[in-house]
């Protein structure tokens, strides 16, 4: 037996994108896949993408995740933090959700309403000293999807001084599994198909999270609902503060990284080429005439922007090769 692993909210998007991943990943073995309202069904009935694997949803309760040495939780927000409380010290946690994310408890209030559980590791190892803390902590908050896309194009660029922190605009548009399954919003398809439409203008959760993860102080998110079911494709700018090639900063920053690649010259990212993948596409360069830096990323919303940034921040904190069961490469087209 490896190690013991459990999934809650295994029925959603993003759980049903784990159960993938640790279907084939050579260490981690899956104890427990937990639901909601669906706990009872087989996985298949739910997940089809799964067929061969034979497991039952059971209802998401401290008593079914307790025997995992590490739990994975998928679920909406404010519900991670009543599980978490009444799991043992002794079994590791990713929170796939945003309970534990922000340092601040009036901005956590503000954005997600109900009172701020607490600040746990963030789960973002690319970020200077982060995996070492991942490595050494028993309990992280993994990433929004927006804030991974957004921070890794803008934090080496704010910690070189090339970027101002103080005027940063970011345009984003997401796949409509980034809302996940059982969202409030209105996607039926005859709605989306055919349609880009803005959301959440000037007000979206993820701002104060990238800010706390880049040092950014003022920052304007455009969020776009995209007709794909996923990725998200992040277009980032910023005043330019300081001479110097924002593609160099990227490729010094990002050039050891498994996950992160700065594209070739006069490449540009696009989200079906990470799509199935664990990867961050990047390119950068400086727009001359309004003196702007320009940062494009891309990835998969469920793989390094929920699932995915899971399992590599579970293999960190277990001790194993951070790339284990993870793929660097797309599935596209
Ligand atoms: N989708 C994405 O791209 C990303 C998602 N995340 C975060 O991951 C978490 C899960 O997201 P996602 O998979 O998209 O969401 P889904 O809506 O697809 O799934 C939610 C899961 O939570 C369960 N659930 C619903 N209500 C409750 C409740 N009251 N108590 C316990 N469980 C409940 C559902 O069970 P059932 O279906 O059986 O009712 C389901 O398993 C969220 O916090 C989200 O913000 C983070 C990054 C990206
Ligand atoms: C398309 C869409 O609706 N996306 C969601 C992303 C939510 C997410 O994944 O992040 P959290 O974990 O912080 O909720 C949104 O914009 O709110």
């Amino acid at each position: 037996m490896g190690i013991r692993v459990a999934v809650a909210g295994a029925s959603g998007y993003a759980g049903g994108e784990l159960l993938r991943l640790l279907a084939g990943h050579p260490e981690f073995d899956l104890v427990a896949a937990t639901a909601h309202s669906q706990a009872g069904a087989h996985v298949t009935a739910v997940h089809p993408q799964l067929a061969g694997l034979d497991l039952t949803l059971t209802a998401t309760d401290a008593a079914g995740l307790s025997d995992a040495d590490l739990v994975f939780l998928a679920l909406p927000h404010g519900q991670s933090a009543a599980i978490a409380a009444q799991l043992p010290e002794s079994v590791k946690i990713v929170d796939l959700g945003a309970d534990f994310r922000l340092r601040d408890a009036a901005l956590w209030e503000r954005y997600y309403g109900g009172e701020h559980a607490g600040t746990w590791t963030y789960g973002l190892p690319e970020l200077p000293g982060h995996r070492e803390l991942i490595a050494s902590s028993s309990r992280v908050a993994n990433t929004g999807c927006y804030a991974a896309t957004i921070t890794l194009a803008l934090a080496p660029l704010i910690a070189a001084g090339l970027a101002d922190p103080a005027d940063v605009v970011v345009v984003a548009s997401s796949g409509t599994s980034g809302a996940g399954r059982s969202a409030k919003v209105n996607l039926l398809a005859s709605e989306i198909m055919g349609d880009l439409s803005p959301y959440k203008v000037g007000a979206h959760q993820h701002v104060p999270e990238i800010k706390q993860a880049t040092g950014a102080t003022s920052l304007s998110m455009t969020p776009v609902l995209a007709p794909m079911p996923r990725g998200i494709l992040a277009t980032v700018t910023a005043r330019r503060a300081a001479q110097g090639d924002p593609r160099e900063v990227l490729l010094q920053a990002y050039g050891n990284e498994p996950f992160v690649h700065v594209l070739p010259e006069g490449a540009w990212p696009h989200t079906a080429a990470t799509a199935g993948s664990n990867s961050c596409h990047l390119q950068a360069t400086v727009d001359v005439d309004s003196g702007r830096i320009v940062v494009v990323s891309a990835l998969d919303n469920l793989g390094k922007g929920a699932a995915g940034q899971a399992v590599q921040c579970a293999n960190l904190m277990s001790g194993l090769p951070e790339t284990m069961g993870l793929s660097v490469f797309g599935v596209a087209p």
